[in-house]
């Protein structure tokens, strides 16, 4: 039997999850020399120093930001994500982050701490203050969602439902995110009609450099008059200093946000929840199910389902030996991996091989035992970034 997978755990990952990576084939955990892959969550791994015996990684959740995703594709190691696994918790606290900036609610807990129980007054006021925390409905407001991915086209179904008007905006929407979206949400073609028109305004983009600040000093010129900005997409999607200085102006009227900071912590106008958009047991159990399986067929099989950085290739097993290539998406890879192999007699039984920007895999299925020179005469092709043989033992 081959020695077990080591996977490098480094956040606190749901045991359904790990559980999915049978005890026989896996090692999993905080103390791992030498990993085969690396779980994660939301740790930073961009100063770390990744060790060259990683062969993959896999996010369990959405946001990739946190990993040297280039530096990785670079190495051909492929970066497993979770999508759509915790869509449905963020777009819940979505839903609470309306109401409690439309109903005033953080504010009115406070007060209602702050008075005194043996007070014979308290009652009295009670009633006499609840005017300062008096708010508004949902229904009939306008809600504009940036970005209708997993998360986004959740939260613009569920404001449809609490009666609200919905403005989308995303101008690499999906086909099949385009088809699941209600005929109802209207179509924003730039970002400043979205924040014209919208009375909340709902961030659900990946934090990339396109969209590093798109919410700034002169992009909130154009919200309305005392709207709700929501960000639980990453804190610097926005300039924190200019939703400050909006929210000092009141301009802008509350910012509810999943990433306190010095900057926003304290701000009256601030609801700052603590990063807590995919902590529910199910989203953190579902993302943990569908990244581990994802590791574990990659690592058993070299099947690719579901990385940012390389295309989707999963081919069943129809034969014992398997050899997997990641190579640069340039002319005439497959012809010289094909003539390495042929130089082997070996015979090709099946094979797929599909590319996603600059990275091409391939996966092939031979008839017979593979020679360690062939592995060594692909892994030395220039722009072969990985090689892998998979034979299935026994
Ligand atoms: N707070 C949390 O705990 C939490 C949980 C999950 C995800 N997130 C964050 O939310 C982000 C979105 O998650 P998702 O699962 O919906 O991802 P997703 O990939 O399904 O959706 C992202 C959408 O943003 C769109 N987009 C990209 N650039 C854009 C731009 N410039 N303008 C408008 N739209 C643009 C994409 O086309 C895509 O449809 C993640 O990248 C992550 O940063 C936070
Ligand atoms: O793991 C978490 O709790 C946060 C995950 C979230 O930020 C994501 O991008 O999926």
């Amino acid at each position: 039997m081959a020695e077990p997978f080591q996977v490098l755990v480094l956040n606190n990952v749901s045991a359904k999850g790990l559980a999915r990576l049978p005890a026989e084939r896996f090692v999993a955990g905080k103390d791992i020399a030498r990993p085969d892959a690396v779980l994660v969550r939301s740790a930073d791994m961009h100063g770390m120093d990744i060790p060259k015996s990683v062969l993959a990684i896999g996010r369990a959740g959405s946001g990739t930001n946190n990993i040297p995703v280039n530096a990785m594709s670079a190495r051909g190691v492929p970066v497993f994500n979770a999508p759509g696994a915790n869509a449905n918790a963020v777009k819940e606290l979505v839903l609470a982050g309306m109401l409690m900036a439309a109903r005033n609610i953080g504010g009115a807990m406070c007060f209602v701490v702050g008075l005194d129980p043996a007070d014979p007054e308290m009652e009295k006021k009670v009633e006499d203050g609840k005017k300062t925390y008096a708010g508004y409905e949902l229904a009939g407001h306008t809600l504009g969602v940036i970005g209708l991915g997993m998360i986004g086209r959740l939260v613009a179904d569920m404001a449809l439902k609490m009666g609200m008007n919905v403005l989308g905006y995303d101008p690499e929407i999906t086909v099949e995110a385009a088809w699941s979206l209600s005929s109802k949400v209207k179509k924003a073609n730039f970002v400043t009609e979205v924040l014209k028109h919208s009375h909340f305004v709902s961030l659900h983009v990946p934090l990339v450099e396109a969209t590093r600040h798109m919410i700034n000093a002169e992009s909130l010129t154009h919200m309305k008059h005392g709207a709700v900005l929501l960000n639980f997409s990453r804190e610097g999607v926005v300039d924190e200093a200019a939703v400050l200085a909006a929210l000092e102006a009141r301009k802008l009227g509350s910012y509810v946000c999943d990433f306190p900071s010095p900057k926003v912590n304290g701000n009256p106008h601030v609801v700052a929840l603590p990063h807590l958009g995919a902590s529910t047991r199910e989203a953190e159990e579902n993302c943990a199910t569908m990244v581990a399986d994802q590791l574990r067929d990659y690592l058993l099989d070299g099947n690719v389902v579901n990385a940012v950085n390389f295309p989707n290739v999963a081919m069943p097993r129809e034969s014992k030996f398997r050899i997997a290539v990641a190579n640069a998406n340039v002319p005439n890879m497959l012809g010289q991996i094909s003539t390495a192999m042929a130089g082997a007699k070996l015979n090709i039984h099946n094979m797929m091989n599909k590319s996603k920007g600059d990275i091409a895999y391939t996966l092939v299925d031979v008839d017979s035992k593979v020679p360690k020179k062939v592995i060594e005469a692909i892994a030395k092709i220039e722009g072969v970034l990985a090689v892998r043989y998979l034979p299935v033992e026994g």
